[in-house]
């Protein structure tokens, strides 16, 4: 039975989905980076929000026990190191809308309680102080909000922001057009939104291009008193800059639900005019929970017990049915690139791969990083579904899928073809029965082979004799040859031959093979 932890405090509902669904739960809050490398080898899963740190030592030590799946119960996975994840095959997934109405509306409630000023308005007339005259607010009807950040959750803002009669003008880089039409905004470069918005609300991720993207010198552009909500991550916001425009009356007011250190319990901007400040709240409501919980519990399970991938960052989904039709492709697609892989002794510089027939019509995408497990496994002991396009990548492999629904000699078929340095080979196969894999083209020739563990490949002058020389010193060896397969070009030119063995061939019976003056190639392959 796979076994889970939920690292973060989720709603309940999570640790009761996954027993029902037949996946073992630790509930444990509050482990510190050491309890969790102690601990992570016994877990299938790790569940968290925003609080615990799936740091790079955290998921070695995970994935060197059995971790297969990091869950996300929210959006944002700065607290999961991706890349280390992606390197061990552990899949990352997050739970993107569940929390985004939610999260929305807390800056929404940001920029009434800066436009009102809320907090303090509280605080002195509770104090007895009624002092009316002195909290004067301003009207959000007419002004003009500026959003950083359209996704999910900008554009939600966006919406709500129309209900307040606001004029709305967006920056995003990656905003097209049209759905900038459909949300009725107006898409402008930074430096516009800078100077026309009378409130600032910031809906982007933290990366490098949006670390500090409100620094001094952006605050110094924006109209007099412009009012900034920040319930995004903490760094998009540079906090001493901020200070500084909050002091002068540049900036006049600010709202932050996130800091640039958490949990903020000290914090340089505290005490400073105009500030609001929550902890982090901006998905804390019970519906929001009860979404991601539910969501994150649901989709770990799926991906533990049947297989399916639904919003993981780096891996292609991949639905449970999706991942039944699959299953013997995948064997298929694993071998063909296993099989081309262990013949490739020079540079690879690009592999394609072709899906014909049935195939054509499926989800290839796992199939192709299939295919690059098994390409790469002979030169990479650490490849995996997860990382392997990543190594590719990083080997400056170049990988190109094509799909052809065309009629084909074989109901389905997928050829695999690898450009080295020095040449192009390939190599095809189907599955039969539905559900067997065989090979059945190698460098163009046709053949027909089931790949066992250990093979032997040759490739030599179809002249007589071959069979005979091979099976002597095969036999002398005391090897027992389970299947043999034999294919050529034409009469008397280059042939193949495809030997399938009870175990691995000795090195001396090799080298005797080798030794054959027919014989051009002769390589022991493993699956
Ligand atoms: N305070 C809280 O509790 C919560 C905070 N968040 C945070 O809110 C942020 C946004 O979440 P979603 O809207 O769901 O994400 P999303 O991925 O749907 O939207 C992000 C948007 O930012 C845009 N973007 C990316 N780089 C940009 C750049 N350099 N300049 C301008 N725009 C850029 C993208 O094109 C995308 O449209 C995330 O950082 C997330 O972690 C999310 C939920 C709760
Ligand atoms: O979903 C997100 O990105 C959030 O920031 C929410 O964080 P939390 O789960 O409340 O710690």
């Amino acid at each position: 039975m796979p076994k889970v932890l939920i690292a973060d405090k989720l709603s309940p509902r999570a640790a009761k989905l996954f027993e029902e669904r037949g996946v073992e739960v630790d509930v444990v809050h509050g482990l510190s980076e050491e309890d969790l490398v102690a601990r992570m080898g016994d877990y299938d899963g790790l569940a968290v929000r925003s609080a615990t740190k799936a740091t790079a030592a955290v998921l070695e030590a995970g994935a060197r026990g059995r971790l297969r799946v990091v869950g996300r119960a929210g959006i944002g996975v700065d607290n999961i190191d991706v890349p280390a994840a992606t390197a061990h095959g552990v899949v990352v997934m997050n739970t993107p809308y569940g929390n985004a109405v939610t999260t929305a509306e807390h800056a929404i409630a940001m920029m009434f309680a800066l436009a009102r000023q809320l907090p303090a308005a509280d605080r002195s007339t509770q104090a007895g102080k009624w002092e009316k005259s002195k909290f004067m607010g301003v009207e959000l009807s007419g002004k003009t909000l500026g959003v950083i950040g359209c996704g999910n959750i900008g554009s939600i803002v966006c919406d709500r922001a129309h209900g307040l009669r606001m004029k709305v003008v967006a920056y995003d880089p990656f905003l097209s057009p049209d759905r900038a039409q459909d949300l009725g905004v107006e898409k402008v470069e930074l430096e516009e939104l800078l100077r026309r918005a009378d409130i600032i609300t910031l809906h982007v991720p933290l990366t490098d291009q949006t670390r500090g993207i409100l620094d001094a010198e952006a605050m110094a552009k924006c109209r007099k008193g412009v009012l900034i909500v920040n319930c995004a991550r903490g760094g998009l916001v540079v906090e001493t800059d901020l200070k500084a425009a909050l002091e002068s009356g540049q900036v006049g007011g600010a709202a932050l639900d996130v800091f640039e250190v958490e949990p903020a319990k000290e914090n340089a901007l505290f005490g400073t005019p105009n500030l609001i400040c929550t902890p982090h709240l901006g998905a804390s409501t019970a519906e929001a929970q009860e979404n991601v919980a539910l969501q994150v519990a649901e989709q770990m399970s799926d991906y533990l017990l049947t297989g399916a991938v639904t919003n993981a960052l780096n891996m292609p989904s991949l639905t449970a049915e999706d991942a039944k039709h699959l299953g013997p492709y995948m064997a298929l697609a694993d071998q063909l690139g296993s099989f081309a892989g262990q013949l490739t002794r020079t540079g690879l510089k690009a592999i394609r791969i072709e899906y014909e027939g049935h195939v054509a019509g499926l989800n290839t995408r796992p199939l192709t990083q299939a295919v690059l497990v098994g390409v790469l496994r002979p030169m990479l002991d650490s490849v995996n579904m997860v990382n392997a396009p990543v190594l590719a990548r990083q080997r400056d492999i170049a990988v190109a899928e094509t799909k052809y629904e065309r009629d084909c000699d074989y109901q389905t078929l997928i050829r695999v073809t690898l450009e080295t340095e020095k040449q192009v080979r390939s190599v095809a196969g189907t599955l039969f029965g539905g559900s067997k894999p065989r090979l059945v083209e190698i460098k163009d020739i046709q053949v027909e082979a089931q790949l066992g563990q250990h093979m032997l490949y040759l490739t030599n002058h179809d002249t007589p004799g071959v069979i005979g020389s091979v099976g002597r010193i095969l036999a002398e060896a005391g090897m027992n040859i389970a299947t043999f397969h034999l294919g050529r070009a034409e009469a008397g030119g280059d042939a193949i031959c495809l030997i399938e063995l009870d175990a691995e061939i000795p090195p001396a019976a090799l080298a005797e093979v080798r030794a054959l003056p027919q014989v051009l190639r002769a390589e022991p392959l493993r699956f």
